[in-house]
This record gives C-alpha cells, sequence and structure tokens, in this order.
C-alpha cells in the first residue's frame, strides 16, 4: 500500500493532564474507522456531535468524546479528517491511541505528517507548510508574525513570482534556439539582460537582509563572558527573573553552558551564562572555559563583564572629585583576543566603589556601570539589550527570508544568474544561457517546492510535532 494510502493519527493538542485533548485521524479509512470506534454512524461533516468511544475489540467504554468530521477534500489534509476532543488525561488518551492502532489500515502519524499530506494535496506550498511550524514554535509576538505572513503565502508569492519570470525568460530563449527570426538580428540573451539583471537585484538584496528574518525565527543569542566571579550567573538570574544559574563567592562555579529564552518586547533571545575564562584548574572547568568560547564566537550579542573596581584609576573618594576614570587594557587574554566594537562592557559590583556612576557611560553607547546586588543600572542594561534585539532581527522588507533552506537554494540561483550575466556576448552560446536559466528557475522552485523535492521531504517535516 502505498504510503499516503495509510490512514493516520495522532494525539494533537499537548500531553499530560488537560481540559480536553485532540486526536487528529486522517485518510481514507478514518470513517470506517469512526465506526468501528463509536459503533453508530458518523455524524454530518462539521457537526460537532458527542459519542462514547469504545475500545474496538474489547468493548469497553473508553470516554465519552466530542466527535467531527471533516470531509475531502474540505479539510485541513484535503482528506477525510476525523477529530475526537477527548477529556483530557493520560489515561483516556492512552486507551484511545491503543483502541486506534487495532483498527486495520491505520497507524501512528510521523512528526507532521498532517501538514505533509496537506503539501501533498497540493493544499498548500512549502513555505506555508514550514510556517505552520514556525507558529506553532513561536515564543514571542513578532515571531508569531513573520510566521503568520508566511503561512498565509506572502513569501510563497515572492518566490513564485521570481520562478516564473525565469521559466518565461527560458521558453523565449529556447523558441529562439529552436526557430531563430532571421529579421531579428538582436540577440535574445542580450534582450533578456535587463529582466535578468533586475531579478537578479532583487534575490540579491532579499539574500542581504543580514540574516534578520533567520535570527528572528531562531532568537537572537545574547552570551555573558568574563573571569570568574565578576557576577555573570548573578546578572543572568537577574535579567530573566529566575532562579536559573548557581551563584557562589568560590571562582568557577558554572562550568556549564546555562541558556534562558527571554521575550524581549515582543521578540526573542536566549541568554547564555558561561563558566568564567581562566587558566583552568581540572579538565571539567577548562571544558567549560572551552565552550564559553564556543558560544562567545556563534553569538549574536557578547556581553563582557568586568569588576569594577579592579579597573578603575581613581575611584573618586574626594566628594568633589569627577567620576572615576576605568582602564579595560587588562582583560583576560582570551577576552581581548575575541572582543571587539560591538560587545557590550559592564563593569558590575559598582557598589563597592565610593561614587559609582551607574549606568550608561557618557560618550560611550555600550558601556554600563552596573551593581547586580544592588540592583543599580540593571533596568538600563535591559532596555539597551531589548533595543539591541529588536534592531538585529527587525525585518525592514517584510516579508523576509526565514531559514537556511531557502538562502542556499536562492544563492544556487543568484549563482546561476550570475554566471548568465557574466558570459561575454561575443561567445555566447544560447544553449548555455538557456541552461543557466532553467536551473535558476529550479533552485528558486525547491523553495516552494514546485520541483525537485521528493527527496527533502523527510527533513523538511521531521522538524515538527507529532499531530501537525
Ligand atoms: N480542531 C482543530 N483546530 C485547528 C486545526 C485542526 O485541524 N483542528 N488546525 C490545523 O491543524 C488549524 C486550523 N486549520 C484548518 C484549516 C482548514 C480546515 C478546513 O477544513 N478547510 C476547508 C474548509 C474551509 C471552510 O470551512 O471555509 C477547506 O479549505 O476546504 C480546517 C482546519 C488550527 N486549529
Ligand atoms: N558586591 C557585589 N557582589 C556581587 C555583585 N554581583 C555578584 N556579586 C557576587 O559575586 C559573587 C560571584 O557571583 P557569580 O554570579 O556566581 O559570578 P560568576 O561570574 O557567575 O562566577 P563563575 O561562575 O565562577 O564564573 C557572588 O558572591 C555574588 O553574590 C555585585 O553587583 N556587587
Ligand atoms: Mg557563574
Amino acid at each position: 500500500m502505498d504510503a499516503a494510502q495509510d490512514s493516520i493519527f495522532a494525539l494533537a493538542s499537548g500531553h499530560g493532564r488537560a481540559g480536553v485533548s485532540v486526536v487528529r485521524l486522517s485518510g481514507p479509512r478514518v470513517m470506517a474507522a469512526l465506526a468501528s470506534l463509536t459503533r453508530k454512524s458518523p455524524p454530518p461533516p462539521r457537526l460537532a456531535s458527542v459519542r462514547r468511544l469504545y475500545d474496538p475489540q474489547s468493548g469497553a467504554l473508553l470516554d465519552e468524546a466530542l466527535v467531527l468530521v471533516f470531509a475531502a477534500p474540505a479539510s485541513f489534509t484535503g482528506e477525510d479528517v476525523v477529530e475526537l476532543h477527548l477529556h483530557g488525561g493520560r489515561a483516556v488518551v492512552a486507551s484511545v491511541l491503543e483502541g486506534l492502532s487495532k483498527i486495520k489500515g491505520l497507524r501512528g502519524a510521523e512528526p507532521g505528517e498532517f501538514t505533509r499530506r496537506a503539501f501533498e494535496q497540493g493544499r498548500m506550498d512549502l513555505t506555508e507548510a514550514e510556517a505552520i511550524n514556525d507558529l506553532v514554535m513561536a515564543q514571542t509576538a513578532a515571531q508569531q508574525q513573520q510566521a503568520l505572513r508566511q503561512m498565509g503565502g506572502a513569501l510563497g508569492r515572492i518566490y513564485e513570482d521570481w520562478r516564473q519570470r525565469l521559466m518565461h525568460a527560458y521558453a523565449r530563449i529556447e523558441a529562439d534556439i529552436d526557430f531563430p527570426d532571421e529579421d531579428l538580428p538582436e540577440d535574445i540573451v542580450d534582450t533578456l539582460r535587463p529582466d535578468m539583471m533586475r531579478l537578479l537585484d532583487e534575490i540579491s538584496t532579499h539574500l542581504g537582509d543580514d540574516h534578520r528574518g533567520e535570527r528572528l525565527r531562531e532568537g537572537v543569542s545574547i552570551v555573558l563572558l568574563g573571569a570568574p566571579n565578576v557576577g555573570k550567573s548573578s546578572l543572568l538570574n537577574a535579567l530573566s527573573k529566575k532562579d536559573a544559574a548557581i551563584v557562589s563567592d568560590i571562582a568557577g562555579t558554572t562550568r556549564d553552558v546555562i541558556e534562558v529564552q527571554m521575550n524581549l518586547l515582543g521578540y526573542p533571545a536566549s541568554l547564555i551564562d558561561t563558566a568564567g575564562i581562566r587558566e583552568a584548574g581540572d579538565s571539567i572547568e577548562s571544558e567549560g572555559v572551552r565552550r564559553a568560547l564556543d558560544k562567545a564566537h556563534q553569538a549574536d550579542i557578547r556581553v563582557l563583564l568586568l569588576d569594577a573596581a579592579a579597573h578603575i584609576i581613581g575611584d573618586g573618594d574626594d566628594p568633589g572629585d569627577h567620576a572615576p576614570v576605568f582602564d579595560l587594557s587588562h582583560l583576560p587574554a582570551d577576552l581581548v583576543r575575541l572582543r571587539d566594537d560591538a560587545d557590550i562592557i559592564l563593569l558590575n559590583k559598582a557598589d563597592q566603589l565610593t561614587h559609582p556612576p551607574y549606568g550608561r557611560q557618557p560618550g560611550e553607547e555600550r558601556l554600563f556601570v552596573i551593581s547586580v546586588t544592588a540592583d543599580r543600572g540593571i533596568a538600563d542594561l535591559l532596555e539597551a539589550l531589548s533595543h539591541r534585539v529588536m534592531e538585529l532581527c527587525d525585518v525592514r522588507e517584510a516579508p523576509a527570508l526565514t531559514r537556511i533552506r531557502h538562502r542556499q537554494a536562492l544563492e544556487d540561483a543568484q549563482a546561476c544568474l550570475q554566471r548568465y550575466m557574466q558570459a561575454d556576448a561575443e561567445h555566447r552560446d544560447p544553449v548555455l544561457a538557456a541552461e543557466d536559466i532553467r536551473m535558476a528557475a529550479r533552485a528558486v522552485g525547491r523553495i516552494t517546492g514546485q520541483v525537485d523535492v521528493e527527496s527533502m521531504l523527510d527533513i523538511v517535516f521531521s522538524s515538527f510535532c507529532i499531530g501537525k
């Protein structure tokens, strides 16, 4: 039996205790399955109906459920769909899933298999299917908005427009090769050049978005770095308002990477605490330092923490004195090596200074004096971080590119078009020009799933939840 002929089922709602749990079924056998579960004729499509459910083998009563039927093709998958809205709970759900697995022609669904069927039935393109998963995974409002835009087809329409223009150009070159028009000496490849130039521009602009859409989908990483004992874990806990990391006055407390998810003004970030960087005492700590540096290299935003008292020249002991002057010249060697101008620098434990100048330092965009334990300067810092996160994933030209799969396909298309543009007019072979355009069209078509996708569907849908 062809896999698409199987009927599938899965728990579509969350696991565990719940008010209602939804088990969804899709495929040609689901109406028969419903009959053997309810021992009654099915309710009419789209009319919510209460039914007792029985185990198809033992006949034991399993639940009193709300049943919904969607007849093909007017359903989410385009196939016959049955939904069982169960009294939530582990035993009820388990017994119903168990009952379903005893019915011939039915099997548990793979991750993303419902949405995959919707794609295979032509109810949506691949970018829309991916957006459904993004919507499920969305943790913040901005991610939700981006997923909804893509789910509505905004991204797919751009790619499909590009593919159509390429196919059109390809057809014209092919026609010219097959039926050269002796009266028109104008070279078709030259004629198409301005169009293809414009298309190449559009693709390049879309690619040159600094990964904003991808970062919005994945979240911005903020890594806290510094020598042991400077207060990195304390800061993680303060910013996230969670007791996520162990704090102690023993240098070398944190040895592993600790990550908390944050929602900053609707934008997603992961805040990452790391082991203090120093010549490590033992092999566990040195592995911790290695992981810290690893995270530092992948970070979107690096926050370097220093002990304010250790980096000060004259701390303004006399009340009339100027603000203290900080000297950042003696940082740990590893920090010096990776530091750059975009890094945020924090001078912590400023409560130990006589006249601490809390907050952002005048004339310095990224230098903050703070005290985590005294809660000074933290609100300013959070605001600055939020602003930076927003900058990093605020898509100016919506809809934006949202995943590496799309980026790679567009880079392929871009390379083909560049080859087409660069070909010397004198020595151009129209057959090769046509091939460049055709390859560009194929690359773009892979994004929406127009061409060449069978081999990658497993990869695309495996990151989905079971039941979606
Ligand atoms: N209970 C339940 N809630 C759900 C879903 C579901 O499958 N079941 N969805 C998914 O997981 C989403 C809704 N998606 C859906 C999309 C289309 C159709 C559907 O039947 N479409 C028909 C008829 C449209 C109409 O009535 O106007 C069609 O397009 O032909 C159903 C659900 C979110 N909430
Ligand atoms: N006075 C003062 N002490 C602080 C401040 N922030 C943190 N501390 C203390 O400094 C010590 C070390 O804090 P942690 O947050 O564990 O430091 P860490 O940078 O994570 O240290 P490692 O995990 O060892 O790298 C603890 O005793 C904290 O209470 C501060 O602003 N002022
Ligand atoms: Mg720590």
